[in-house]
């Protein structure tokens, strides 16, 4: 199966690393044309635009940063409005609102294509594994049709009805984590502050009943200070900002997202943005406790 491969950051190196691995011929392009040079040495080709690799490619996939990168890779010069056609599907799997997806697929399928949003849940070591959770909307006969592609990155994939309903899953399920990480972080910081060990609060929570994965891969290093980015602080922002615009649309009162939003919006103030969502926690240690 030949696909291209649009965005290659954390997510999409990893992502259409795993599909040359499984024999997938893939095309990449990437706004920073140098990040292609790594998937050529494992086999991928490149084209030079967006445009291009929907010409060359049946299913194209985007892996971007936020609403802005995915809209104007659809709709900038040299987009895949420009080469998209009936016959020809395109699978965003970026983090955005529903409203972007919404105007993506209208677009999209005014020109005769497909189109799917497929967000993933599932970070940087979860993508390298071929391990995300796939959260698919939109076009089932397209979803039908690149389940081979998703079952090579994902352990598990999700078809979800129409377009916006992956979006939407997908920022509640990271309103929730984005909540969790700065209740995590305070934890620590009283812990240490209330002279107790803060590894051995790790190893408490991970027998109890709110144990998870996160807490367990992320404290060892957020104690030592150590934020090197899979999910980054800027991105994790950016998925409480759209979580509380849902919020807003819905009336659903949201205080412990729109704590936790602040944190992130401080911890970017702080020069954070591009280090992992795990350190907000430095937030919290920066406040010192009066001496
Ligand atoms: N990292 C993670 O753990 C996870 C991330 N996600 C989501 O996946 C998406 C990608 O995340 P991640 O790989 O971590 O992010 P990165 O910041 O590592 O990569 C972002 C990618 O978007 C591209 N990009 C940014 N702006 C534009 C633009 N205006 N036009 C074209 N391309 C652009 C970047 O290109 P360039 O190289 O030129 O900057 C890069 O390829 C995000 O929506 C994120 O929320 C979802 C699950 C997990
Ligand atoms: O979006 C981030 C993730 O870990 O999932």
């Amino acid at each position: 199966m030949e696909v291209g491969f649009l965005g290659l950051g954390i997510m999409g190196k990893a992502m259409s690393m795993n599909l040359l691995r499984h024999g997938f011929k893939v095309t990449v392009w990437n706004r920073t044309l140098s990040k292609c040079d790594e998937l050529v040495e494992h086999g991928a080709s490149v084209a030079e635009t967006p445009a291009a690799v929907v010409k060359k490619c049946k299913y194209t996939i985007a892996m971007l940063s936020d609403p802005s990168a995915a809209h104007s890779v659809v709709f900038g010069k040299d987009g895949i409005l420009e080469q998209i056609c009936a016959g020809k599907g395109y699978v965003d799997m970026s983090t955005v609102d529903a409203d972007t997806s919404t105007k993506i697929n209208e677009a999209i399928t005014a020109k005769g294509g497909y189109f799917l949003e497929a967000p993933v849940s599932g970070s940087k070591k979860p993508a390298e594994d071929g391990q995300l959770v796939i959260l698919a909307a939109g076009e089932k006969a397209l979803y039908e049709e690149v389940i081979p592609a998703f079952n090579v990155m994902g352990k598990k994939s999700f078809y979800l009805g129409q377009v916006g309903n992956g979006a939407k899953m997908k920022l509640v399920v990271n309103m929730i984590m984005g909540s969790m990480i700065n209740a995590f972080s305070e934890g620590l910081v009283l812990a240490g502050r209330s002279g107790l060990d803060p590894s051995v609060l790790l190893d408490v929570l991970d027998l109890g009943g709110i144990a998870n994965p996160m807490f367990r891969l992320k404290g060892p290093t957020m104690i030592q200070g150590s934020h090197s980015p899979a999910f980054p602080l800027k991105h994790q922002q950016k998925d409480m900002r759209l979580a509380l615009a849902l919020g807003d649309e819905t009336a659903t009162s949201m205080p412990v997202a729109a704590a936790a939003n602040e944190a992130f919006k401080k911890a970017r103030s702080m020069g954070l943005g591009d280090l992992d969502f795990s350190a907000v926690y430095e937030t919290v240690k920066a406040l010192e406790p009066p001496s």
